[in-house]
């Protein structure tokens, strides 16, 4: 390679790089502006966040991948959120989890994210107006449902204002460079769970499998310890300085888990919406069925399918249903309208954007 090939590439960068700036401060100008036109009052907009980001991938026509410029707009997007008003994210901490992972995966890295000893205490903070938004984990592709996020949204005042999908991918953790001299691993049970086979067939028997409250703790132990390893991701790694002695060990490739947000308000449509509700049916043959038809009578598609114990009646059970479509639509309160004459107990647990990212 010519020097002088690079070195004009290099300046052309350089010019790029000086504009970009002055466009990025541009953007921010008018995101100021906003936040004064909002008067101090809600200054997230998820349902302009996904308009953004679904017309940034739509207008891109490469080199850079789709995902990688929708990426950087969620991080220029936060950093002008900032400017109008920095926001605050409760999620299951401590630092390094996949929750936190999604908090910032939903708002960059300019929101401020505040870990809490339990899913309990992340909403507890948001609903006493000690943090704007909570991130909570709410199914897992290979170990369904979180059972506490669900009955946690069916007191909360909280409405759901966004989603998170992540992909999950573990990996095999230690101060140590290399496998010899391994005698325990610390983990989440999920995650021991979600790599079993692989523990299986990389580690011997004698290596004891021991499960902690969570990934991050099982690293922060691991850091601690020459004898040991931890399973878990990225950020943990990255918190605690650990090697990554073999990367994405989980054994089902497409392992996901969808967290929701929740804040204090109710987001408008942004063209592509999801609706979760909860509702309770009675224990008689036939009654979910009843209660289900009002769905495919208004050409509504369910998304999500739940059904959990009610902690209130025996042998009553409570169906967490997400539809598409947003509650400003007529076909999705019609929807509501004849599950509510239908079912004894109706929440709407909000109306949201589809995740874009
Ligand atoms: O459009 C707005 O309401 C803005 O505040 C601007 C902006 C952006 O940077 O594009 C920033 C924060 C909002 O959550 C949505 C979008």
């Amino acid at each position: 390679m010519s020097d002088e090939i690079l070195k004009s590439h290099r300046d052309a960068i350089d010019a790029l790089d000086a504009q970009i700036l002055a466009m990025l401060n541009q953007r921010a100008g008018h995101a100021r502006a906003i936040g004064e036109l909002k008067g101090g009052g809600l200054v997230y907009r998820p349902e302009r966040e996904a308009q953004v980001l679904a017309r940034i991938k739509q207008l891109n026509s490469g080199p850079l991948p789709d995902e990688s410029v929708a990426k950087l707009f969620r991080e220029i997007m936060s950093a002008c959120l900032s400017i109008e008003r920095p926001l605050t994210i409760a999620y299951l901490g401590p630092e390094g989890t996949f929750s936190q992972s999604a908090a910032i995966k939903q708002f960059g890295h300019a929101a401020v994210t505040q870990a809490c000893a339990s899913i309990d205490e992340a909403f507890r903070v948001v609903e006493a107006g000690a943090a704007d938004y909570v991130v909570a984990p709410v199914e897992n592709s290979t170990e369904g449902a979180v059972g506490r996020t669900l009955d946690l949204m069916v007191s909360t005042p909280l409405k759901v204002c966004g989603e998170v999908e992540l992909r999950i991918h573990h990996h095999l953790l230690r101060r140590e460079a290399g496998l010899a001299g391994i005698r325990r691993v610390y983990s989440h049970a999920q995650s021991l769970a979600q790599c079993h086979e692989w523990l299986n067939d990389n580690l011997p028997v004698e290596v004891e499998r021991v499960s902690v409250s969570s990934n991050a703790e099982a690293a922060r132990l691991a850091s601690l310890d020459a004898h040991c390893a931890a399973i878990a991701g990225d950020a943990a790694a990255e918190r605690f300085g650990l090697h990554k002695l073999a990367e994405n060990i989980e054994d089902e490739p497409n392992n996901t888990t969808r967290f929701l947000v929740l804040g204090y308000h109710d987001t408008n449509a942004s063209g592509r919406d999801k609706t979760s509700l909860v509702m309770s049916a009675q224990n008689k043959p036939g009654a979910v069925h009843q209660l289900l038809s009002p769905l495919a009578e208004n050409g509504v598609s369910m998304t999500k399918f739940e059904s959990r114990p009610s902690r209130t009646g025996l042998w009553e059970y409570l169906f967490f249903v997400d539809i598409e479509g947003h509650t400003s639509e007529a076909r999705v309160q019609n929807t509501l309208e004849a599950l509510r004459e239908r079912a004894a107990f109706v929440k709407v647990l909000g109306a949201y954007p589809v995740a874009v990212l």
